[in-house]
């Protein structure tokens, strides 16, 4: 029996059966000869390569959206002399972008002219996509030296970006304050399309949208429910940005880490916003929200959220690292986020719904 104080060996196990098994070089060599074992250990393979090679995909597709080639080929087929006139970028070495791109099926050739291909069509259309990529270089500054990053021995660029986008010093430059509020508003169509799919309102009468920035969610909200009050509860110098587009809408300003949830609506909502923060805040805020909540009353919480105990090939490496870049919240588990919120006073959680999880993810509860 260890003395008190003394450190436990460690517990060891060895890998599971099947990584034992894929540990064996001879069973490579097997699985080749082995017609359902051959795709099986070809499709791993091309999983591994992608993995590798993922970082040189992204600055391809960085480059295709910093050039603009997908709008002026939107716009009309050209050929590559053509594009490298446009874009300032030698013949030859744009030629081997553009190959990149087919292979991304982001653009086609026909006759020896580059046109538009429809995933590179999707692209220039659902909104956000394009200010999303433009705006990864940080994150990827950041990733520069990831053992450094994980051992938190660096200082990442994006802990200070988001609350330079949203924060007082945003006031000082309005063209950055507007472009990443845009950003967040674009990617938020998407999020607004998928949350309402996951959630009836059919029985609400005041929604209160918290951190609802500029209003894009509630907008969407009227669009489908235009008989329900709305409110928008943001930080001052926001929600100052945000029209008003409805005489339903009541804008309420306010700091959650510090202000009260104002009373008054049966249902709330948190689009984006709990993993933006550390748990302190998030079971402060939850608890507000139980508070301002009349009996019945719903809480909708809609982000991307980890996929806990069964990983998630989107969630668990984009957002769980965006956000530890972020340095202040954490992408979290719908099992995390459940405990919280029995420990700020629900009882009555529905398990987590989506149609999409590297959009997001909808847990609803209720005050009892
Ligand atoms: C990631 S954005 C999400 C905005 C919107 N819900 C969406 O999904 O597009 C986070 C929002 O929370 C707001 N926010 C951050 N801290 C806040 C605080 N302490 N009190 C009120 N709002 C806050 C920000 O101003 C910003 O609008």
């Amino acid at each position: 029996m260890p003395l008190p104080g003394a450190s436990r060996p460690e517990r060891r196990s060895p890998p599971g059966f099947f990584a034992r098994l894929a540990l064996s070089p001879r069973l490579h060599a097997l699985a080749e000869r082995i017609p359902g074992l051959r795709g099986h250990a070809r499709s791993e393979g091309r999983a591994l390569f992608e993995m590798i090679a993922g970082f040189v995909r992204s600055q391809a597709l960085l480059a295709v959206v910093e050039l603009r080639l997908l709008p002026i080929l939107a716009e009309s087929s050209a050929s590559t002399a053509q594009l490298s006139t446009r874009t300032s970028v030698p013949e030859d070495r744009l030629a081997i972008l553009l190959q990149a791109a087919a292979a991304l099926k982001l653009v086609e050739r026909r006759r020896g002219l580059w046109r538009l291909a429809p995933r590179g069509a999707a692209f220039l259309t659902v909104p956000g996509l394009e200010a999303m990529v433009r705006h990864h270089p940080v994150l990827y500054r950041d990733l520069n030296d990831p053992v450094a990053f994980f051992r938190g021995e660096t200082q990442p660029e994006l802990a200070g970006f988001w609350p330079y986008v949203f924060g007082p010093l945003a006031e000082t430059d309005a063209g950055l304050a507007q472009r990443y509020s845009s950003l967040m508003a674009d990617s938020q169509a998407l999020v607004a399309e998928d949350t309402l799919r996951l959630v009836s309102l059919s029985d609400a009468r005041r929604l209160m949208d918290v951190g609802g920035g500029t209003g894009t969610f509630l907008r969407a909200v009227a669009r489908k429910c235009p008989e329900l009050d709305l409110a928008l509860f943001d930080l001052p110098h926001v929600v100052a940005a945000a029209p008003r587009f409805s005489p339903r809408l009541a804008v309420q300003p306010g700091d959650f880490r510090q202000d009260p949830i104002p009373a008054g609506a049966d249902i709330i909502t948190l689009v984006r916003i709990l993993y933006d923060h550390p748990d302190t805040t998030v079971l402060s805020l939850l608890s507000a929200i139980h508070d301002a909540l009349p009996q019945g009353g719903r809480l909708v919480i809609s982000e991307p959220m980890s996929g806990g105990a069964r990983p998630d090939a989107d969630t668990d490496i984009y957002f769980a690292i965006y956000t530890l870049a972020m340095c202040s919240g954490r992408t979290r588990s719908p099992a995390e986020l459940r405990d919280m919120l029995v420990k700020s006073g629900f009882s009555t959680i529905s398990a987590p719904r989506t149609r999409r999880p590297f959009v997001t993810s909808v847990i609803e509860v209720s005050k009892a």
